[in-house]
């Protein structure tokens, strides 16, 4: 989704909306009944079953080539990758595959634990006021909102000293300890990204990594995509952007879902054990003046099997500004996008996505 904080980071829903959105997917898809009108997608351009047509594949990088010598040709691929997808399969990123098990499968377990025991880390408190962090599902703003069908938990990762661990999960025990370094592991990778970012743009090396300093926010979202008895009605999560600088995913083993719009058509992106998926979010593309792209991309639902991802969202220092880079400004390519607060931003998105529209349209000039 959006993935990021809005603000405030505390809302009361109206009367009436909380009903909406105060239901588990979970509980919803085990009640055995019909999914409720507010899930089901009106818009007829958004036709959820439109098999990908095209023999395009998503493009796979390996990052440990990218920082060798002899890389040029998979930094072609790379380059190639970011503007025209906006997203790639990342190999070779140097964490233990038996660590990203670890992971997923913690997250499983989480998942799987009574409902009483991960309402301990909800996000809905008395029933209507809504945080933005901790267990369960959309805000609700308004009546006509189209609800996703998964469940999820949202947790700020960095910076370390502003985490809000009420609801960080205490069961399964090592749940902490894993996501403490997993974000950590992600931070690293992210890095790598950056720079080879840079290299491919004739740029300073540090250019983008230097944006990300200790302020800079990264987000977790687990989520959770029970099944759903009507996919042909329902999105897993809708069609949207990520508001974030850059998204680094770590996808189900074994249940595809995630699709991308590419070349107004939506392709499959693929299971792929052991890789992570790098999203270009819009941060990126506002930094890069839309040189790499921030892609659209949904998740359909699956009536027989259910689907796990963990998501690690990063965005700058809130309080600082998003613009692109001077060195990417010139005649030939003048600027592409307004300077926004990055908490403007996310909180602009945070209510565009309710609405179904695209936030980065609103900041081209
Ligand atoms: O679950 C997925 O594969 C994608 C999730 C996603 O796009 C998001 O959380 O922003
Ligand atoms: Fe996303």
């Amino acid at each position: 989704m959006f993935g990021l904080r809005p603000y405030p980071n505390s809302i009361v829903m109206e009367e009436g909306k909380k009903e909406m959105g105060s239901r588990l997917v979970q509980e919803l898809a085990m009640s055995g009944r019909d999914a409720p009108t507010s899930y089901i997608q009106r818009d007829p351009l958004r036709q959820i079953n439109s098999p990908p047509h095209t023999s395009a594949q998503v493009p796979v990088i390996d990052l440990n080539r990218l920082s060798q010598s002899d890389g040029a040709d998979e930094s072609v691929k790379f380059r190639d990758a970011l503007q025209s997808w906006g997203l790639f399969l990342a190999v070779n990123h140097g964490i233990p595959s038996s660590f990203l098990d670890e992971v997923l499968n913690l997250s499983t377990e989480f998942f799987h634990l009574p409902l009483e025991e991960k309402q301990k880390f909800a996000n809905l408190v008395d029933g209507k006021e809504f945080k933005l962090e901790g267990y369960g599902n959309d805000i609700v703003l308004r009546d006509d909102q189209t609800l996703d069908w998964n469940d999820r938990l949202y947790l700020l990762v960095q910076p370390e000293d502003q985490r809000n661990l009420d609801v960080w999960p205490t069961n399964p025990v090592s749940f902490r300890d894993v996501l403490h370094t997993f974000g950590k592991n992600t931070q690293t990778v992210r890095a790598q990204i950056l720079r080879a970012m840079a290299k491919v743009l004739e740029l300073k090396e540090d250019c983008f990594v230097k944006q990300f300093d200790e302020k800079a926010n990264m987000y977790a979202r687990f989520n959770y995509y029970p099944l759903c008895k009507r996919p042909d009605l329902v999105f897993g999560l809708k069609p949207h952007a990520d508001a974030s600088a850059m998204t680094i995913l770590l996808l189900d083993k074994e249940v595809a879902g995630l699709q991308v719009r590419k070349n107004a058509e939506w392709v499959d992106v693929p299971v792929f054990p052991d890789s992570l998926l790098v999203v270009i979010g819009d941060g990126i593309e506002i930094m890069s003046n839309g040189i790499f792209k921030s892609p659209i991309h949904r998740v359909v639902a699956n009536s027989e099997k259910e689907r796990l991802s963990v998501v690690m969202f990063s965005a700058l220092d809130p309080e600082k500004n998003l613009e692109p880079l001077d060195e990417l400004i010139d005649e030939t390519r003048p600027r592409m996008y307004k300077t926004v607060k990055t908490k403007d931003y996310l909180a602009d998105h945070f209510k565009h996505f309710a609405e179904g529209k695209r936030t980065l349209d609103f900041y081209k000039i």
